[in-house]
């Protein structure tokens, strides 16, 4: 056999303790592939002592990770520290500019950054890989870089938050309070290290960011992604999705328009029915639509350790056979420059659920808001009835736009009879 693939490993948490778990257990399964073993010869973690379940006894110790990238002895650098700045940033840059492959899970890394290093790498003609920066396990960036490349595609969406999908689920299954469901995520090492990143939805538009870029062959445009994340999501508001026939689940929607391209992530009610409602717990799920191949489903788990460490390790296993492909799936000098739609411009049915005084003439306030802005009503439904007091009302609407929607919310929200913020949920046509 030829001579191993040394790699070097900075950040030994969940990620990275995964990796070099995987390369311990599954070694001859991994060599065969890659047609030569991977071994771990370096590492770089904040502790040297820590515990972490695997050994690091053997392996040449860096304080500075990004000395990694200038040890002779290795070949490719796989990051798994996390953050857009600081010592996972200086690392890759330092490898990409020593002419090394990376590997990366750090997909708010990739958002950001994504377009100067990949410019670096294809300069220094070198890989920059990050299957496990979307989706955890499933193959999302194989899948829709390569696997679909001979199509245009029109949508890829999907559910690419594990923590806030497992928070989601769990509220729901077990009644459980938000809390609970996100300490329950950390402990099972899906979150990320500042766990707002997650709920507030900031990491799953990350991922796609990543996705529309590689869909639809553009820069990384984060900055153009419309994001809300699932902190406003009530149990209320789970169990009345429930009775019309809904769940509620954080889905990430990227669709190429004749205008340009629409990329929001945000709560959505699915039907029941549809198989998205029914992708729980951890599990993410990734739907590409191609003109040829029509619709493609993946689901598996989108984070914690084995599923994650699943992808780094795919990953080094091309690097090993020296199957490269473009960054963003073609060069960078051959991206697109459609520009990102703004959110006022979604066109889709609305939830609204309002907590209104209990008295004669409310309704007719709300529906009088409802219709001064063009929007035409589906349902409506009062939960008990207690006068005086305050009690849900839910309104779902037919198609309206997002524009219409917000300026018949503020009239709504300034009736003296609302007391709370109303609660919109945008329901989805899958
Ligand atoms: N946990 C998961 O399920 C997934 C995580 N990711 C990404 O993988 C990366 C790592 O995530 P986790 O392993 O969950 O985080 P983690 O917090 O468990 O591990 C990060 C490790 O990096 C170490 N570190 C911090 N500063 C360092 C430095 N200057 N030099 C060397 N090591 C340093 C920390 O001590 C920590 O052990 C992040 O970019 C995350 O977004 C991606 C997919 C899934
Ligand atoms: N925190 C992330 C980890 C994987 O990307 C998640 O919960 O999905
Ligand atoms: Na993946």
């Amino acid at each position: 056999m030829t001579k191993p693939l040394s790699v070097g490993v900075a950040g030994l948490g969940t990620v990275g303790a995964g990796v070099l778990t995987l390369l311990r257990d599954n070694a001859a399964t991994v060599a065969a592939r890659a047609g030569r073993p991977i071994a771990v010869t370096a590492v770089s973690a904040r502790d040297r002592m820590r515990d972490r379940g695997v050994s690091i006894a053997g392996l040449r110790w860096y304080d500075d990770a990004a000395a990694l990238a200038n040890d002779p002895g290795v070949d490719v650098v796989v990051e798994t520290i996390g953050g857009t700045e600081g010592p996972a940033a200086d690392l890759v840059r330092a490898a990409l500019a020593a002419g090394k492959p990376v590997v990366t899970a750090n997909k708010a890394l990739l958002a950001i950054h994504g377009a100067e290093l990949a410019a670096t790498a294809e300069a220094k003609g070198v890989a920059l890989c990050f299957e496990a920066a979307v989706a955890g396990g499933i193959p999302a960036i194989k899948a829709v870089r390569e696997g679909l490349a001979a199509n245009d595609l029109t949508r890829v969406m999907g559910i690419l938050n594990g923590t806030c999908n497992y928070i989601l689920t769990q509220m729901r299954e077990r009644g459980i309070e938000f809390a609970q469901a996100l300490s329950e995520a950390q402990k099972l090492g899906y979150a990320e290290a500042d766990p707002s990143f997650d709920v507030d939805g900031i990491d799953a538009a990350h991922k796609l960011a990543i996705l529309a870029a590689l869909a639809f062959g553009r820069p990384v445009d984060f900055a153009g992604v419309h994001v809300e994340g699932i902190r406003s999501i009530s149990a209320l508001d789970i169990k009345l999705a429930e009775e019309l026939g809904y769940r509620i689940k954080l889905l990430g929607i990227a669709r190429r328009t004749e205008a340009g391209i629409e990329t929001r992530m945000h709560p959505c009610m699915v039907p029941v029915s549809h198989p998205i409602a029914r992708v729980d717990g951890v599990f993410n799920a990734v739907v590409a639509e191609g003109d040829f191949v029509g619709r493609v489903v993946l689901e598996g788990r989108g984070a914690g350790a084995g599923p994650t460490a699943s992808a780094v390790v795919a990953d080094l296993i091309d690097i090993a056979r020296g199957r490269t492909t473009p960054v963003w799936g073609v060069a960078s000098a051959a991206l697109s420059h459609a520009p990102s739609l703004p959110m006022s411009q979604r066109v889709g049915a609305y939830y609204l659920r309002l907590m209104v005084v209990d008295r004669p003439g409310v309704i007719a306030d709300v529906t009088a808001a409802l219709r001064d802005n063009a929007i035409s009503l589906e349902s409506m439904l009062q939960r008990g009835r207690a006068p005086g007091e305050a009690v849900p009302v839910v309104v779902t609407t037919h198609d309206c736009e997002e524009s219409q929607m917000r300026a018949a919310i503020a009239r709504i929200e300034a009736l003296e009879a609302v007391v709370e913020k109303p609660a919109m949920i945008r329901i989805e046509a899958l």
